[in-house]
């Protein structure tokens, strides 16, 4: 192990509260004296096999394995479902899987919770008609507003196969992946340090987003906190020591763009430095708190906001006059740092929420880092061959989308972690020392360019390596409809040195560049590349690393946002049943029916 990086793993929870647990319920025909009796085994069979295999392929973002809990004994009436109710509720339960079959008694059995995301595998055999039950189900759940997510395997089975076929396999992770997003950031807060940056309109809050479609709380705090923290040193200054040395090992400073007749001076740049690393601390602290607070006399401060997503303002105010947020947010925002490899911080640049909550989909889908990012420039092929002379060729010979920004474009997003022999990004428990120094390595600090940043900092400045596949998301407000999601694959792509260096002269090459190629599908937003650029609905995107469509549309039906463009594959697409009731030939239209029958769910 190397002695540069500190490999310590940190798999803590750091919010309140416990993580939401998956409950199985096995649902059964009720009737004793044979049915039932022959039943058990088979049925409570299924409920362990689901339970094993979740527990076995899904980790919390904190690194630690899902929980699931099976019902006390298997659901064949009302006395049975209620007792699991109460179970469920005293366990923590966030999400449900009803098993079965066989026949059972629809409303009966069925979970009535609203809250929990819901799912039901009905077997596919013939002997016994779970089939007919999982129907029953859906449509009980379809007639009273609570809906469901039917799982009903492609092949016959025998009665006595107690495994998962691929095809349920696939759909039950995608349910609970998305099911236990939902349930984690219930109750959590999005806290804002500073508030509306340069007009930006997602970093103006909308509660009533937060409140009714996510489940959370808002929280604030004015940028002055910063300046109050420091000058009164409620810090660990202990740990800002180890800070301060672990920086000046392993991020190098790189080379200052300015003119020479207004670039900082050295002294000057090693106060910023102490600034940011300060900043960093801090921010943290008022995310999640800190118990070396209450330590220092400060029980206050100590317990933070709660916040399992945050934005950072900065421009104006603070950078007008103080060292950028760029070190803070990309640190934060990376799975590394000084205390070793941890879970990342969701922190978005300009405090746009909106962008913070769709890095907060990413991060809770994947458990991996995730980039934010503005987006700058749609290259047409022609463009590129005239200030380059050069064509575009491979993955981005039909154009590319230029993601650049100033500040919390995650480190991991370097594309130096690798797995197989190719670029990704993991979960931090998976990252290796080595890999840790290859992404501080391909990161250089530049001295943030003065005529945007009055006050300095440093900006983080990598060229994401290409070939790594990347689902780039936003979630925009319209009037009058509420929250809507856009979806693109693709992948990064790296460019001939000379014609990265052109293009990124001609932008601010301080900052962090990702190449991004949407995958096309020659029809709507995805006619060509010049289409996902000019119909993104905003100025920013979060960028997850692989193709995370579907489980981001399971999701967002979860939680009634529309999607209002996306190139996901139709059989990826997995929407509660009663969704197929809007209409099945425009699933768009049905997609935005459906949300808003439903409305929010904590509306
Ligand atoms: C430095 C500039 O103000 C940038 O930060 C600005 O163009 C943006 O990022 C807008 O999203
Ligand atoms: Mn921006």
């Amino acid at each position: 192990m190397s002695n540069k990086t500190n490999l310590k793993i940190n798999k803590q929870h750091r919010l309140r509260g416990n993580l939401p647990k998956i409950g199985i319920r096995p649902a059964i025909d009720g009737r004793r004296k044979g049915i039932r009796e022959s039943l058990e085994g088979q049925t409570m069979g299924m409920a362990k096999a689901v339970a094993n295999f979740l527990e076995e392929n899904l980790k919390y973002p904190n690194g630690t394995p899902v929980e699931c809990v099976i019902a006390d004994t298997c659901i064949g009436g009302v006395a049975e479902a209620a007792a699991t109710a109460e179970k469920f509720s005293r366990e923590g339960v966030g999400v449900s899987i009803t098993v079965s079959p066989c026949w059972c008694y629809g409303s009966e059995t069925m979970d009535m919770n609203p809250l929990i995301p819901k799912a039901i595998w009905g077997f596919n055999g013939t002997e016994r008609p779970g089939a007919v039950y999982l129907a029953a189900l859906k449509a009980a759940h379809d007639q009273k507003g609570l809906p469901i997510f039917p799982i009903y395997g492609r092949q016959v089975q025998d009665a006595d196969d107690r495994s998962i076929p691929e095809d349920v396999q696939e759909k039950m992770l995608r349910f609970a992946k998305a099911g236990l997003a939902v349930a984690i950031m219930r109750g959590k807060s999005y806290l804002s340090m500073g508030s509306v940056s340069m007009g930006i309109a997602g970093s103006m809050v909308n509660e009533d987003f937060f409140q009714e479609y996510l489940g959370m709380r808002n929280e604030y705090v004015d940028m002055s906190e910063f300046i109050r923290r420091m000058e009164e040193e409620i810090y660990d200054k202990a740990e800002f020591k180890r800070a301060m040395k672990w920086v000046k090992e392993n991020c190098n400073e790189g080379k200052d763009n300015n003119p020479p007749q207004v670039q900082h001076s050295r002294e000057t740049k090693d106060e910023e430095w102490e600034t940011v690393v300060k900043m960093t601390l801090i921010a943290r602290d008022l995310m999640v708190g800190n118990p070396k607070l209450a330590e220092m006399g400060y029980g206050e401060e100590a317990m933070g906001h709660n916040a399992i997503a945050a934005g950072f303002q900065g421009q104006r105010q603070w950078t007008d006059h103080f060292p950028n947020g760029d070190f803070m947010e990309a640190i934060l925002n990376s799975s590394f740092d000084w205390n070793g490899l941890r879970e990342p911080f969701i922190m978005a640049t300009e405090n746009d929420t909106l962008n913070g909550v769709s890095m907060l989909f990413g991060h809770l889908l994947t458990n991996t880092a995730q980039i934010f990012a503005d987006v700058r420039t749609y290259w047409s092929p022609e463009s590129v061959k005239r200030v380059t002379d050069k064509e575009l060729t491979g993955r981005a010979q039909n154009g590319i989308i230029h993601l650049i920004n100033s500040g919390s474009a995650t480190l991991d997003g370097t594309g130096q972690q690798t797995k197989n022999g190719r670029p990704v990004m993991k979960p931090f428990w998976e990252i290796s020392s080595e890999e840790v120094e290859a992404c501080l390595e391909a990161t250089s600090w530049r001295p943030a360019m003065l005529d945007y940043f009055r006050g300095g900092g440093f900006s983080s400045n990598y060229l994401t390596k290409g070939g790594m596949p990347l689902t780039m998301i936003r979630i925009n407000i319209i009037k009058g409809l509420g929250p809507v999601l856009q979806i693109a694959e693709g992948y990064s792509v790296d460019l001939p040195e000379d014609v990265h260096r052109i293009l990124d002269q001609r932008t601010d090459p301080t900052w962090p560049t990702t190449w991004f190629a949407p995958i096309l599908t020659g029809k709507g937003a995805f006619k060509d590349v010049y289409s996902v650029m000019n119909r993104w609905g905003a100025n920013h995107a979060a960028v997850s690393y692989g193709h995370i469509g579907g489980d981001l549309i399971t999701l967002a039906a979860m939680l009634r946002i529309p999607v209002a463009m996306h190139n996901v594959s139709e059989d990826k697409i997995f929407r509660p049943s009663a969704w197929d009731g809007f209409g099945t030939n425009d699933l768009e239209g049905a997609d935005y029916r459906a949300c808003k029958t439903f409305g929010p769910l904590y509306g």
